[in-house]
Protein backbone atom coordinates (compact mmCIF):
# COMPACT_ATOMS: atom_id res chain seq x y z
CA UNK A 1 0.00 0.00 0.00
CA UNK A 2 1.37 3.36 -1.15
CA UNK A 3 1.56 5.98 1.84
CA UNK A 4 2.94 8.45 -0.16
CA UNK A 5 2.47 9.31 -4.13
CA UNK A 6 4.25 11.67 -5.37
CA UNK A 7 3.95 12.69 -9.27
CA UNK A 8 6.35 14.85 -11.37
CA UNK A 9 6.18 17.64 -8.58
CA UNK A 10 7.83 20.66 -8.73
CA UNK A 11 8.44 23.56 -6.85
CA UNK A 12 10.05 26.89 -7.95
CA UNK A 13 11.00 30.03 -6.52
CA UNK A 14 11.56 33.50 -7.99
CA UNK A 15 14.52 34.67 -6.46
CA UNK A 16 14.91 39.15 -7.56
CA UNK A 17 19.11 39.15 -7.82
CA UNK A 18 20.53 42.88 -8.09
CA UNK A 19 23.31 43.79 -10.30
CA UNK A 20 26.48 45.12 -7.85
CA UNK A 21 26.86 48.64 -7.06
CA UNK A 22 24.56 51.41 -6.64
CA UNK A 23 23.93 51.62 -10.25
CA UNK A 24 23.02 47.99 -9.44
CA UNK A 25 20.36 49.29 -6.76
CA UNK A 26 18.65 51.83 -9.21
CA UNK A 27 18.30 49.41 -11.86
CA UNK A 28 16.98 47.05 -9.61
CA UNK A 29 14.42 49.39 -8.78
CA UNK A 30 13.01 50.36 -11.69
CA UNK A 31 13.86 46.61 -13.44
CA UNK A 32 13.91 43.88 -10.80
CA UNK A 33 16.05 40.84 -12.42
CA UNK A 34 14.05 38.00 -11.68
CA UNK A 35 15.36 34.35 -11.85
CA UNK A 36 13.28 30.98 -11.52
CA UNK A 37 15.21 28.89 -9.26
CA UNK A 38 13.60 25.49 -9.61
CA UNK A 39 14.52 23.57 -6.45
CA UNK A 40 12.72 20.59 -7.22
CA UNK A 41 11.74 19.80 -10.78
CA UNK A 42 9.14 17.14 -11.57
CA UNK A 43 10.18 14.33 -9.42
CA UNK A 44 7.96 10.79 -8.94
CA UNK A 45 8.18 8.49 -6.33
CA UNK A 46 5.76 5.89 -3.97
CA UNK A 47 6.66 4.86 -1.03
CA UNK A 48 5.07 1.93 0.55
CA UNK A 49 3.93 1.36 4.67
CA UNK A 50 7.08 0.05 6.50
CA UNK A 51 10.01 1.19 4.08
CA UNK A 52 12.62 3.54 5.28
CA UNK A 53 13.43 5.85 2.66
CA UNK A 54 16.69 8.32 3.07
CA UNK A 55 17.04 11.15 0.50
CA UNK A 56 20.53 12.22 -0.32
CA UNK A 57 22.03 14.77 -2.71
CA UNK A 58 24.30 17.36 -2.59
CA UNK A 59 23.36 20.73 -0.52
CA UNK A 60 20.58 22.86 -2.40
CA UNK A 61 19.45 19.61 -4.78
CA UNK A 62 15.94 20.31 -3.03
CA UNK A 63 15.94 17.42 -0.35
CA UNK A 64 14.49 20.23 2.48
CA UNK A 65 11.97 21.26 -0.18
CA UNK A 66 10.76 17.95 -1.11
CA UNK A 67 10.31 17.12 2.71
CA UNK A 68 8.33 20.80 3.37
CA UNK A 69 6.36 19.50 0.60
CA UNK A 70 5.41 16.12 1.94
CA UNK A 71 4.79 17.63 5.51
CA UNK A 72 2.49 20.48 3.86
CA UNK A 73 4.80 23.16 4.98
CA UNK A 74 4.97 24.08 0.97
CA UNK A 75 2.31 24.00 -2.02
CA UNK A 76 3.82 22.53 -4.51
CA UNK A 77 3.91 24.63 -7.84
CA UNK A 78 2.66 21.90 -10.18
CA UNK A 79 2.15 17.82 -9.24
CA UNK A 80 0.82 15.67 -7.14
CA UNK A 81 2.04 14.90 -3.64
CA UNK A 82 -0.58 12.57 -1.36
CA UNK A 83 0.31 11.16 2.06
CA UNK A 84 -1.46 9.03 3.30
CA UNK A 85 -4.05 9.59 0.74
CA UNK A 86 -4.63 13.22 1.15
CA UNK A 87 -2.85 16.45 -0.44
CA UNK A 88 -0.95 18.11 2.94
CA UNK A 89 -0.92 21.22 1.98
CA UNK A 90 -4.45 21.48 2.09
CA UNK A 91 -5.41 19.15 4.76
CA UNK A 92 -3.12 20.63 6.85
CA UNK A 93 -4.03 19.88 10.59
CA UNK A 94 -5.14 16.15 9.73
CA UNK A 95 -2.21 15.43 7.84
CA UNK A 96 -0.19 16.92 11.15
CA UNK A 97 -2.06 14.53 13.05
CA UNK A 98 -0.64 11.27 11.13
CA UNK A 99 2.72 12.17 10.54
CA UNK A 100 5.67 13.21 12.64
CA UNK A 101 8.28 15.66 11.78
CA UNK A 102 11.73 16.94 12.82
CA UNK A 103 14.02 19.42 11.13
CA UNK A 104 17.41 18.69 12.42
CA UNK A 105 18.54 22.36 12.37
CA UNK A 106 14.87 23.57 14.17
CA UNK A 107 13.21 22.86 17.54
CA UNK A 108 9.65 21.99 17.98
CA UNK A 109 9.77 22.00 21.54
CA UNK A 110 9.54 24.65 24.01
CA UNK A 111 12.92 26.48 24.35
CA UNK A 112 12.01 27.51 28.12
CA UNK A 113 10.37 24.45 29.31
CA UNK A 114 11.81 21.31 30.99
CA UNK A 115 11.23 18.78 28.45
CA UNK A 116 8.66 16.91 30.78
CA UNK A 117 6.42 20.30 30.24
CA UNK A 118 6.89 19.90 26.60
CA UNK A 119 6.05 16.60 26.13
CA UNK A 120 3.01 17.40 28.35
CA UNK A 121 1.86 20.15 25.83
CA UNK A 122 2.63 17.96 23.10
CA UNK A 123 0.32 15.48 24.04
CA UNK A 124 -2.34 18.20 24.76
CA UNK A 125 -2.02 19.67 21.47
CA UNK A 126 -2.28 16.12 19.59
CA UNK A 127 -4.76 14.98 21.86
CA UNK A 128 -2.61 11.70 23.40
CA UNK A 129 -4.63 9.38 25.74
CA UNK A 130 -2.63 8.61 28.45
CA UNK A 131 -2.83 5.43 28.32
CA UNK A 132 -0.94 5.47 24.58
CA UNK A 133 0.98 8.60 25.51
CA UNK A 134 3.05 6.46 29.25
CA UNK A 135 3.45 3.57 26.97
CA UNK A 136 5.18 5.35 24.50
CA UNK A 137 7.06 7.41 26.90
CA UNK A 138 8.78 4.36 28.65
CA UNK A 139 9.29 3.08 25.18
CA UNK A 140 11.33 5.71 24.04
CA UNK A 141 12.93 6.37 27.66
CA UNK A 142 14.18 3.22 27.77
CA UNK A 143 15.95 3.69 24.23
CA UNK A 144 16.93 7.38 23.83
CA UNK A 145 17.75 7.56 28.02
CA UNK A 146 14.97 10.48 28.11
CA UNK A 147 14.59 10.55 32.11
CA UNK A 148 18.31 11.66 32.40
CA UNK A 149 17.20 15.30 31.42
CA UNK A 150 13.30 15.06 31.45
CA UNK A 151 13.25 17.84 34.29
CA UNK A 152 15.85 20.25 32.32
CA UNK A 153 15.01 23.24 30.19
CA UNK A 154 15.23 21.96 26.71
CA UNK A 155 17.62 25.68 26.22
CA UNK A 156 20.08 23.89 28.36
CA UNK A 157 20.04 20.37 26.66
CA UNK A 158 22.89 19.46 24.59
CA UNK A 159 22.81 18.97 20.89
CA UNK A 160 22.73 14.96 21.49
CA UNK A 161 19.56 14.88 23.79
CA UNK A 162 17.68 17.57 22.30
CA UNK A 163 17.51 15.57 19.07
CA UNK A 164 16.77 12.29 21.23
CA UNK A 165 14.26 14.51 22.92
CA UNK A 166 12.86 15.86 19.56
CA UNK A 167 12.95 11.70 17.72
CA UNK A 168 10.65 11.12 20.81
CA UNK A 169 8.11 13.94 20.57
CA UNK A 170 7.93 13.75 17.09
CA UNK A 171 6.31 9.82 17.78
CA UNK A 172 4.99 10.40 20.74
CA UNK A 173 1.42 10.51 18.95
CA UNK A 174 1.43 7.07 17.12
CA UNK A 175 2.14 8.79 14.09
CA UNK A 176 2.19 6.63 10.92
CA UNK A 177 4.69 8.36 8.65
CA UNK A 178 7.85 10.29 10.00
CA UNK A 179 10.21 12.69 8.02
CA UNK A 180 13.56 13.36 9.73
CA UNK A 181 15.30 15.91 7.83
CA UNK A 182 19.13 15.50 9.08
CA UNK A 183 18.56 13.60 12.11
CA UNK A 184 21.88 13.17 13.43
CA UNK A 185 23.42 16.37 12.08
CA UNK A 186 26.81 17.27 14.38
CA UNK A 187 26.09 14.16 16.81
CA UNK A 188 29.05 12.16 18.03
CA UNK A 189 29.12 8.69 16.99
CA UNK A 190 27.27 7.58 20.54
CA UNK A 191 24.31 9.92 19.97
CA UNK A 192 24.14 9.12 16.44
CA UNK A 193 24.32 5.10 17.31
CA UNK A 194 21.52 5.06 19.29
CA UNK A 195 19.36 7.35 17.37
CA UNK A 196 19.97 4.81 14.31
CA UNK A 197 18.87 1.99 16.62
CA UNK A 198 15.25 3.98 18.05
CA UNK A 199 14.40 4.43 14.72
CA UNK A 200 15.32 1.21 13.31
CA UNK A 201 13.54 -0.45 16.31
CA UNK A 202 10.36 1.83 16.50
CA UNK A 203 10.34 0.90 12.43
CA UNK A 204 10.17 -2.98 12.93
CA UNK A 205 8.01 -2.49 16.41
CA UNK A 206 5.62 -0.34 14.66
CA UNK A 207 5.57 -0.63 11.18
CA UNK A 208 6.42 3.57 11.14
CA UNK A 209 7.17 4.58 7.35
CA UNK A 210 10.65 6.71 7.37
CA UNK A 211 11.69 9.35 5.57
CA UNK A 212 15.09 10.92 6.20
CA UNK A 213 17.30 13.40 4.63
CA UNK A 214 20.89 12.80 5.41
CA UNK A 215 24.40 13.83 4.06
CA UNK A 216 25.89 10.93 7.06
CA UNK A 217 26.56 7.68 5.34
CA UNK A 218 26.48 5.68 8.54
CA UNK A 219 22.51 6.40 8.71
CA UNK A 220 22.39 5.28 5.13
CA UNK A 221 23.96 2.22 5.11
CA UNK A 222 22.54 1.27 8.89
CA UNK A 223 18.56 2.51 8.48
CA UNK A 224 17.82 2.60 4.51
CA UNK A 225 16.07 -0.26 2.26
CA UNK A 226 15.96 2.15 -0.03
CA UNK A 227 18.02 5.93 -1.57
CA UNK A 228 16.04 8.19 -3.90
CA UNK A 229 19.33 10.78 -5.20
CA UNK A 230 18.41 14.32 -5.91
CA UNK A 231 20.49 16.15 -8.07
CA UNK A 232 19.66 19.95 -9.14
CA UNK A 233 15.80 19.21 -8.41
CA UNK A 234 15.76 16.18 -10.40
CA UNK A 235 15.82 12.07 -9.33
CA UNK A 236 19.19 10.95 -10.71
CA UNK A 237 18.34 7.08 -8.73
CA UNK A 238 15.78 5.45 -7.02
CA UNK A 239 16.69 2.24 -5.71
CA UNK A 240 18.58 -0.68 -2.94
CA UNK A 241 21.64 0.70 -1.88
CA UNK A 242 22.56 -3.16 -2.71
CA UNK A 243 22.17 -2.47 -6.55
CA UNK A 244 24.45 0.35 -6.39
CA UNK A 245 27.14 -0.88 -4.64
CA UNK A 246 26.93 -4.09 -7.53
CA UNK A 247 27.24 -1.44 -10.15
CA UNK A 248 30.24 0.22 -8.27
CA UNK A 249 31.55 -3.47 -7.46
CA UNK A 250 34.48 -3.24 -10.17
CA UNK A 251 35.10 -0.22 -8.51
CA UNK A 252 38.24 -0.28 -6.13
CA UNK A 253 40.47 1.80 -4.10
CA UNK A 254 44.04 1.79 -4.13
CA UNK A 255 45.58 3.44 -0.93
CA UNK A 256 49.20 4.33 -1.14
CA UNK A 257 51.71 6.15 1.12
CA UNK A 258 54.55 7.94 -1.09
CA UNK A 259 57.91 8.38 0.98
CA UNK A 260 57.69 11.96 -0.38
CA UNK A 261 55.13 14.05 -2.15
CA UNK A 262 55.42 12.95 -5.95
CA UNK A 263 55.79 15.49 -8.31
CA UNK A 264 54.11 16.43 -11.31
CA UNK A 265 52.06 13.04 -10.20
CA UNK A 266 50.26 11.95 -13.47
CA UNK A 267 48.71 8.71 -13.86
CA UNK A 268 47.41 6.48 -17.56
CA UNK A 269 44.77 4.48 -15.15
CA UNK A 270 42.00 5.61 -12.29
CA UNK A 271 41.89 8.58 -10.84
CA UNK A 272 42.90 10.03 -7.55
CA UNK A 273 39.75 10.82 -5.00
CA UNK A 274 41.28 11.69 -2.19
CA UNK A 275 44.56 12.99 -0.92
CA UNK A 276 46.05 13.61 2.64
CA UNK A 277 49.98 14.61 2.81
CA UNK A 278 51.62 11.93 1.54
CA UNK A 279 48.75 9.54 0.78
CA UNK A 280 46.82 9.36 -2.18
CA UNK A 281 43.54 7.29 -2.90
CA UNK A 282 43.28 5.80 -6.18
CA UNK A 283 40.05 4.54 -7.78
CA UNK A 284 40.34 2.43 -10.75
CA UNK A 285 38.14 0.02 -12.54
CA UNK A 286 39.19 -3.90 -12.27
CA UNK A 287 37.61 -4.14 -15.98
CA UNK A 288 40.55 -1.48 -17.03
CA UNK A 289 43.70 -2.35 -15.28
CA UNK A 290 44.58 -4.47 -11.77
CA UNK A 291 45.93 -3.58 -8.92
CA UNK A 292 49.60 -4.80 -9.39
CA UNK A 293 49.72 -3.18 -13.15
CA UNK A 294 48.69 -0.19 -10.69
CA UNK A 295 51.40 -1.09 -8.15
CA UNK A 296 54.16 -1.33 -11.02
CA UNK A 297 53.10 1.74 -12.51
CA UNK A 298 53.53 4.02 -9.41
CA UNK A 299 56.45 2.14 -8.24
CA UNK A 300 58.38 2.35 -11.61
CA UNK A 301 57.96 6.34 -11.18
CA UNK A 302 57.75 7.35 -7.73
CA UNK A 303 58.96 6.18 -4.51
CA UNK A 304 56.22 3.91 -2.92
CA UNK A 305 56.55 3.32 1.43
CA UNK A 306 53.56 1.00 1.49
CA UNK A 307 49.97 0.39 0.18
CA UNK A 308 46.60 -1.38 0.39
CA UNK A 309 43.80 -1.90 -1.45
CA UNK A 310 39.94 -1.04 -0.42
CA UNK A 311 36.98 -1.99 -1.96
CA UNK A 312 34.86 1.23 -2.48
CA UNK A 313 32.81 2.74 0.84
CA UNK A 314 29.13 3.83 -0.06
CA UNK A 315 30.70 7.36 0.55
CA UNK A 316 32.70 6.97 -2.12
CA UNK A 317 30.35 5.71 -4.74
CA UNK A 318 27.50 8.40 -3.26
CA UNK A 319 30.45 10.88 -3.78
CA UNK A 320 30.98 9.36 -7.61
CA UNK A 321 27.41 9.56 -8.31
CA UNK A 322 27.18 13.25 -7.25
CA UNK A 323 30.00 14.52 -9.66
CA UNK A 324 29.28 12.20 -12.73
CA UNK A 325 25.82 11.67 -12.29
CA UNK A 326 23.95 8.52 -12.71
CA UNK A 327 24.30 6.69 -15.89
N1 LIG B 1 12.48 29.99 0.11
C1 LIG B 1 13.35 29.91 -0.88
N2 LIG B 1 13.53 30.93 -1.74
C2 LIG B 1 14.40 30.85 -2.76
N3 LIG B 1 15.17 29.77 -3.02
C3 LIG B 1 15.05 28.73 -2.19
C4 LIG B 1 14.15 28.73 -1.08
N4 LIG B 1 14.24 27.52 -0.46
C5 LIG B 1 15.17 26.81 -1.13
N5 LIG B 1 15.64 27.52 -2.17
C6 LIG B 1 16.65 27.08 -3.14
O1 LIG B 1 16.24 25.84 -3.68
C7 LIG B 1 17.34 24.96 -3.83
C8 LIG B 1 17.06 23.67 -3.06
O2 LIG B 1 17.10 23.97 -1.67
P1 LIG B 1 16.89 22.84 -0.55
O3 LIG B 1 16.94 23.52 0.79
O4 LIG B 1 15.70 22.03 -0.87
O5 LIG B 1 18.20 21.96 -0.75
P2 LIG B 1 18.77 20.74 0.10
O6 LIG B 1 18.97 19.62 -0.86
O7 LIG B 1 17.91 20.48 1.29
O8 LIG B 1 20.18 21.31 0.54
P3 LIG B 1 21.09 21.10 1.87
O9 LIG B 1 21.68 19.74 1.79
O10 LIG B 1 22.12 22.17 1.72
O11 LIG B 1 20.20 21.31 3.06
C9 LIG B 1 18.57 25.72 -3.35
O12 LIG B 1 19.21 26.27 -4.47
C10 LIG B 1 18.00 26.81 -2.47
O13 LIG B 1 18.81 27.96 -2.48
Amino acid sequence: MNVIEVKDLKRYFTIYKRPPGITGIFKSMIKPKRIIKKAVDGISFNVTKGEIVGILGPNGAGKSTTIKMLTGILVPTEGIVRVNGREPFKNRIKNAMEIGVVFGQRTQLWWNLPLRESFDLIRTIYKIPTEIYNKNYKIFSEILELDRFIDTPVRQLSLGQRMRAEIGASLLHNPKIVFFDEPTIGLDVVAKQRIREFIKRVNEKSNVTVILTTHDMGDIEKLCDRIIIIDNGKIIYDGSINKIKEIYAKERVLVVDFEIEPVDFELTMGRVIKEEGTRKHILFNRDECSAPELVNYLSAKYSIKDFMLKETDIEHIIGHIYEHKFK
